[in-house]
This record gives structure tokens, C-alpha cells and sequence, in this order.
């Protein structure tokens, strides 16, 4: 079974209610119909009522048996502003603003409806770009109990390919972090490893990527990610994690072993961690379009609530997807 279908089997035996904001793109409805036969989630859709039926039509998608909610006619909605102003006060949040927000930002009305407890997840960013989709949820949510960080990762399944397992990675950062310093860096390869385990089910083997393996090169670009391993050894030590690797090193095993001899992850990594968002996003992209892979995400991980951002050139199998990723995110939270 390919890795999104056993994640749809899993959503599918114990469904959450999941909130798509983006009513104005056609990829969404098509999303709906295949989330609708997949049976992986409850849908609860953001838009005024007879637009989006007009609009289900236009398309030919079938979207009965989903909740459309209108902020404008929302029962719940001076509760909803009460709550945003108690949130941000502190950041010049009035109930002016807040009542603005929530009548015309339908991404934050969605992060809004995980925190009140009347969806458990939401999946945005079709037609919104990454810093719009991401930033209201960390406002918001903020990070779970016991994260310091929250951080974003694709799964990579790449089609006919021996590394990783089967074809199938978790990279990060890719979405969210431009900079993080090494600190940073063990964080998001700790997090990375749980969700993998979470949502392949497999023990996670971490790459700390570098243009250098175990100190070929210099620089200070190198320093940051030897000492980021260095820290995510010290600090988790339940971890398998190396570092630092060059991508061949980190999953062809005959170059791991030439490279870095001795190490037990080189040669074997099923999670790939970058040393910044470019790379990361650089990567994943290349990876997705030149290796034709499926990339699902990006998927917060750290954050107190599911809620999941997706590239703007994504497809609509690809939100059915993040739809299921979400679900069993939601399972465990
Ligand atoms: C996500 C992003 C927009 C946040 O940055 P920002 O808009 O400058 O916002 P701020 O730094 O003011 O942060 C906003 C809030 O989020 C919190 N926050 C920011 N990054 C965070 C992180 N990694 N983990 C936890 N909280 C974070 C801040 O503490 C702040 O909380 P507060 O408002 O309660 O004080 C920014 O990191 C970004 O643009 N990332 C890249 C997105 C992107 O373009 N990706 C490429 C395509 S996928
Ligand atoms: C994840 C990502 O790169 O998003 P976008 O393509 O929308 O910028």
C-alpha cells in the first residue's frame, strides 16, 4: 500500500472534522469529492452559502453532505471576536479589528474554529502563500506543551526508489524557519523524527545535511550543522541522528560507508534535514517536479493544533491528502 493510502485507511477508521477555508479555488471542490469518496473526514467549508453552491455547480462537483459556514451569519461569532481580542490584546487587538478579521480572513476563521473546539484541524495555503496561511495559526495556537519551536516538513514519496524508506522521506524545514541556528536545527531534526514515526510508522533515521560530511569542507555554514548534530545527540538521546552528511552520503549506502565510515545513520536517512529554507525549499521542489514525487505539505509539526499549509501549486489530490494527513495528526493530538 503506497504511504498516503495507509494514511487514508488510518483517517478513515476514526474521521475529525477538518476546516478549508479557500472557498474561491476550484481545487478545493474537486479536494472535497475525493476527500467525500475517501471517507477520510468530516468538511466544513468557509464561504458564503449560495456562492459556493453556485459555484459547486459551475464545477460539476458534488460537495452535498459538507458544512458551509458564513462568518457573516456565524452563531458563534461575537464569541469568536470576544476570544481573538482576549488573544491578541496585547498586540493592539480590538474588537473592531477582530470583528474585520473574522468577516474577511477566512484562514484565520478556520484557526479560530480549532481553537473554540468546533473543527479539529484545518488545511490552507492553495491560494494563500505560506507566511498568510502560517502566520495567523502560530499567533494563535502557538506551540504545543513542550515544543519550543513549530516547524514545517513535506513527505516525500518518491516513485520506484530504493533510499529512504521505500521512496518515502519527511524533509525540514521547508516552509516555515529561513535561518534557524543550530539549536533551532536539532529542534526541527527532533520533530521531524516524531512525525515520521507518527505518520510512516517506521523508526526514524535523521540526516543533518551539509555541503561537507563529517568535516570535508569548512566553513562556518559546516560549523552550524556539526554543532546542531552535536546538540540533537546531547539533547535527545533516544535519537538515531548524523550529521553533518552531504544528501549522497545521507541515503546511498555504498557512498555513506566511503564518507563516513562507521556512522549508523549515513547510507540509511529517512529524514532529511536541512541546514535553511532555502534548501529546504529548493529541494523539495526539485525533488517533486524533476523526480516526479508525490509532496504532501507543508505539515506543521510543534504547533498546538493540526493545521497545515499547502503550496500554491499544489493539486487538488494533493489537498485530499493533507486532508488525511491532518485527520490523523488530529488523532493523536
Ligand atoms: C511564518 C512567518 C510568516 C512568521 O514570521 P512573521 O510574519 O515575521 O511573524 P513574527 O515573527 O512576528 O511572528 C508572529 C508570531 O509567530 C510566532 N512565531 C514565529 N515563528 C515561530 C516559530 N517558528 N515557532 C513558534 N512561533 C513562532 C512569533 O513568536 C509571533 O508570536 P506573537 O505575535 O504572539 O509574538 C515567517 O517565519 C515566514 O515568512 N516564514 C517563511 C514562509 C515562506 O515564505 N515559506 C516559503 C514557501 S513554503
Ligand atoms: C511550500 C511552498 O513553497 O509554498 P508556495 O509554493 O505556495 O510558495
Amino acid at each position: 500500500m503506497s504511504f498516503i493510502d495507509n494514511v487514508k485507511a488510518k483517517a478513515k477508521e476514526n474521521k475529525k472534522t477538518i476546516v478549508l477555508p479557500e472557498s474561491e479555488d476550484d481545487r478545493t471542490y474537486h479536494a472535497i469529492v475525493q476527500v467525500l469518496k475517501d471517507q477520510t473526514a468530516d468538511i466544513i467549508l468557509i464561504g458564503n452559502k449560495e456562492t459556493v453552491d453556485s459555484k459547486a455547480k459551475e464545477l460539476g462537483t458534488d460537495i452535498a453532505g459538507i458544512k458551509v459556514v458564513d462568518p457573516a451569519n456565524f452563531e458563534k461569532f461575537d464569541a469568536y471576536v470576544d476570544k481573538l481580542v482576549e488573544l491578541r490584546q496585547k498586540k493592539g487587538m480590538t474588537p473592531e479589528k477582530a470583528k474585520d478579521i473574522l468577516l474577511n480572513d477566512y484562514v484565520t476563521f478556520a484557526v479560530m474554529m480549532i481553537k473554540m473546539d468546533d473543527a479539529d484541524g484545518v488545511v490552507t495555503g492553495a491560494c494563500h502563500s505560506s507566511a498568510d496561511a502560517i502566520r495567523p495559526a502560530l499567533q494563535i495556537l502557538k506551540t504545543a506543551p513542550g515544543t519550543e519551536l513549530v516547524s514545517a516538513f513535506f513527505i516525500m514519496d518518491v516513485p520506484n526508489c530504493e533510499y529512504g524508506e521505500n521512496g518515502v522521506f519527511v524533509f525540514g524545514d521547508c516552509a516555515l524557519n529561513q535561518d534557524p541556528d543550530s539549536e533551532q536545527l536539532a529542534a526541527i531534526a527532533n520533530s521531524s523524527a516524531n512525525s515520521f514515526r507518527q505518520l510512516v510508522g517506521v523508526e526514524p533515521q535523521v540526516a543533518m545535511l551539509s555541503h561537507s560530511t563529517m568535516g570535508s569542507a569548512k566553513h562556518a555554514l559546516v560549523d552550524k550543522v556539526a554543532e546542531a548534530t552535536r546538540i540533537a545527540k546531547e539533547k535527545y538521546p533516544d535519537l538515531k541522528v548524523d550529521g553533518e552528511l552531504q544528501a549522497d552520503a545521507s541515503i546511498v549506502p555504498s557512498i555513506g560507508e566511503s564518507k563516513a565510515k562507521g556512522s549508523d545513520v549515513a547510507g540509511h536517512a529517512n529524514v532529511l534535514i536541512f541546514p535553511n529554507l532555502d534548501a529546504g525549499n529548493i529541494c523539495y521542489k526539485l525533488v517533486q517536479r524533476l523526480g516526479k514525487a508525490e509532496a504532501y505539505g507543508p505539515i506543521l509539526q510543534g504547533i498546538a493544533k493540526p493545521i497545515n499549509d499547502l503550496s500554491r501549486g499544489c493539486s487538488a489530490s494533493d489537498i485530499a491528502g493533507v486532508v488525511a494527513i491532518t485527520v490523523v495528526q488530529a488523532q493523536n493530538n
